[in-house]
């Protein structure tokens, strides 16, 4: 396996009396987007602020490419942080922010019209970054983070304040920058986007990793499968299913709910044995349900999104 671009490794950080870190550790390899999850005070933006050598530990160390930040040269060309996009100069236009980061930096006015073209604001960049909306300054945000073409990304909640077109856009952006190798970390609390966009998810709470695996086996280990049968003959079903060792329970006078199988096991025992049925619909933990699982009442996050799978 390649080194890990960002490694976090028990970090312990305390404001007063709270426990803001309590030994947070993880990797962010190259080559995938990894999510970073978990209710409000969970630890997140202090993680990332340590990453990015904004505060300092108690215990433990942050390394971007085997080095801490602090002693990173020309650290923009080594990671990108979308943090906090509304702190920008609004008398300074979106193009002319970019210029003085890149100066910082050593870079080309070339490169900064580069990056503008990749969020999408050739059209805006010459206007005041005061006037613009949350979303584009998230899209200026992004830009500055690219700056220095950097292996690892970091981006603090990009999802917010972007319009439906705005989170297509980024999903995409993140993908392919995954695909050209680079390390992405992406925080968010809209579970359903992650789904779609990251790799592996970090779930954390309480200063700590509360669960920190690909999407597919998170959502696969909190998944209680459990198959919905509609028929007019509940307990002749029941019946064929027990018979081919199967868990179904009859739980209403055209309802029959079997737990892990898969529907088309079960087609196939009801065909044979004749029984008729009208529906079968596979039920399936989503990542929301995972994270809810994980962080308990921590959250006030609650899922919207339908679960359903008509099979
Ligand atoms: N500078 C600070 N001074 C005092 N307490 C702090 C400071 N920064 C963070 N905390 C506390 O540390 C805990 C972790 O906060 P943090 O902002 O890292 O969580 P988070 O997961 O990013 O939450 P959110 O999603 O709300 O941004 C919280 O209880 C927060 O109040």
């Amino acid at each position: 396996m390649s080194q890990p671009t960002i490694e976090v490794s028990g970090l312990r950080k305390r404001f007063g009396t709270t426990q803001a870190l309590d030994g947070m550790s993880f990797t962010v390899p190259p080559g995938r987007v990894t999510g970073f999850v978990g209710p409000n005070g969970a630890g997140k933006s202090t993680t990332i602020r340590v990453i990015l050598g904004l505060d300092t530990p108690d215990e433990g160390h942050a390394l971007v490419g085997g080095v801490r930040y602090k002693r990173l040269h020309r650290p923009l060309r080594h990671v990108g942080a979308l943090v906090d996009a509304a702190a920008l100069q609004p008398s300074r236009t979106g193009r002319n922010h970019l210029l003085w980061l890149a100066r910082s930096q050593n870079m080309s006015a070339r490169r900064v019209d580069e990056v503008i073209d990749l969020v999408g604001l050739a059209g805006a960049a010459r206007r005041k970054a005061g006037g613009f909306s949350l979303g584009m300054r998230q899209r200026l945000g992004i830009a500055a983070a690219m700056l220095g073409d950097p292996p690892a990304l970091i981006l603090d909640e990009p999802f917010n304040g972007m319009d439906p077109e705005g989170i297509i856009w980024i999903r995409h952006l993140l993908r392919s920058l995954a695909a050209e190798g680079r390390a992405v970390l992406v925080s968010s609390h809209l579970m359903g986007e992650l789904q779609d966009t990251a790799d592996q998810v970090v779930v954390v709470g309480r200063g700590r990793v509360l669960a920190d695996a690909p999407v597919a086996e998170l959502v696969a280990r909190a998944s209680s499968d459990q198959v919905l049968l509609r028929t007019p003959e509940p307990s002749e079903a029941a019946g064929a299913l027990h018979r081919a060792g199967l868990r179904a329970t009859v739980t209403d006078q055209n309802t029959v709910v079997i737990a892990g199988a898969a529907a088309q096991r079960i087609v196939a025992v009801l065909s044979q044995a004749g029984v008729s049925f009208s529906e079968v619909t596979t039920q399936r933990a989503t990542l929301e349900d995972v994270y809810l699982q994980l962080t308990g009442g921590e959250t006030e996050y609650r899922a919207a999104a339908g679960r359903e799978r008509q099979w």
